[in-house]
């Protein structure tokens, strides 16, 4: 009668499973935080955990049949039977990252599954500052700026290349335009899809790092493959992959003529050959503007979307005091 029950129990008899407890002190903040979202009327909960729990009283705790009830963990397999209890399950892949940046992944990716409006507002629930101890609630109005993509906007694009590639490519170029790179911004190209014909307007701009690898290390949906990615991306050129994510190629500069094309005002070069290498074959492009950060997606030679970062995430190691320079003082 009750699978779920089973499933959960189960479940978490495994050892490699992350699991968070439901202590009484979890609970009462979980509780808190669904009267301070009834109070704001705020869009959704989001609870940020550090695993698997008791989804079905999580469910209760947090009448998730009646409001929209986020669980983010980091892997999908945390997640099982959190969906049949009536929440709405995030797997973030982000382990280890800094605290911000999961909760910055979760309002994403809950605003991509249009679960959030990009500017509603969400109460979320999460370890601050000890692991498994559920410390703080933060009232969170997301801002307009807060631009994804939507899956619905992707499938649009899918007739060239799947989904599942460009929604990682795009990620992936949406991170590098956010983060930079040890502090300086980067600006980068991913020519997805119809790789051969793309290659033949493409010649090395240096040595390129990918080449003699084999594929499972040229994978771009595998997460150290997207590291080494935002590394080389630092480098001149574009990369090359193909339709199933494969990097076949890095740093090669693209010869293409632009001169049928239309462009805004003000892009320059890594944009108009962006562009105008969708023109000549069937690939997507998805480029990285060092100097705003704004990832943009050609096809057919058209924009088809454009994704202007949030703002970036704060760092808590990156705070350092600098007094104010000398001359703000004199003026
Ligand atoms: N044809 C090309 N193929 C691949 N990469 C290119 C090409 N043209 C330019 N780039 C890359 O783009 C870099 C920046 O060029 P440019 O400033 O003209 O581009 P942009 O479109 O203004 O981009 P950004 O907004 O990033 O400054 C170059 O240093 C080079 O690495």
């Amino acid at each position: 009668m009750f699978p779920l029950v089973d499933r959960i129990e189960s479940g978490a008899a495994e050892d490699s499973m992350a699991t968070q407890r439901l202590t009484k002190q979890n609970a009462a903040m979980i509780s808190a935080a669904v009267a301070l979202r009834a109070d704001r009327n705020a869009d959704a909960l989001l609870l940020l955990l550090d695993g698997s729990t008791d989804w079905k009283r999580i469910s209760e705790l947090t009448e998730a049949n009646e409001n929209v009830v986020i669980v983010a963990v980091d892997t999908i397999e945390d997640l099982d039977g959190a969906a049949e209890a009536g929440l709405k399950p995030l797997a973030l892949n982000k382990e280890k990252a800094p605290l911000l940046e999961r909760l910055q992944e979760a309002l994403l990716e809950a605003a991509a599954d249009e679960l959030i409006k990009t500017n509603g507002e969400v109460v979320a629930v999460y370890s601050g500052f000890q692991q498994g101890r559920l410390d703080s609630i933060s009232h969170l109005q997301l801002d307009e700026r807060m631009r994804r993509f939507t899956v619905r906007d992707l499938q649009t694009l899918e007739s060239s290349v799947p989904l599942k590639t460009i929604k990682a490519v795009v990620d992936l170029a949406s991170q590098i335009g956010r983060e930079g790179r040890e502090g300086k911004a980067v600006g980068t190209m991913f020519v997805v899809g119809d790789h051969r014909r793309v290659l033949e307007h493409a010649s090395d701009s240096g040595a390129d790092p990918f080449r003699g690898y084999n594929k499972k290390h040229r994978n771009i949906l595998d997460p150290k493959v997207q590291e080494d990615a935002k590394e080389i991306a630092q480098l001149d050129g574009a990369f090359v992959v193909t339709s199933d994510g494969i990097i076949e190629r890095s740093r090669q500069m693209l010869e293409v003529s632009h001169e049928d094309l239309k462009m805004t005002k003000g892009l320059g070069s890594r944009h108009w050959a962006a562009a105008a290498i969708t023109r000549k074959t069937k690939a997507v492009s998805v480029v990285v503007s060092q100097s705003t950060g704004t990832v943009r997606l050609y096809q057919n030679g058209f924009l088809i979307l454009q994704i202007v970062p949030m703002d970036k995430a704060i760092k808590w190691q990156e705070f350092a005091f600098e007094p104010p320079p000398q001359s703000a003082d004199e003026n």
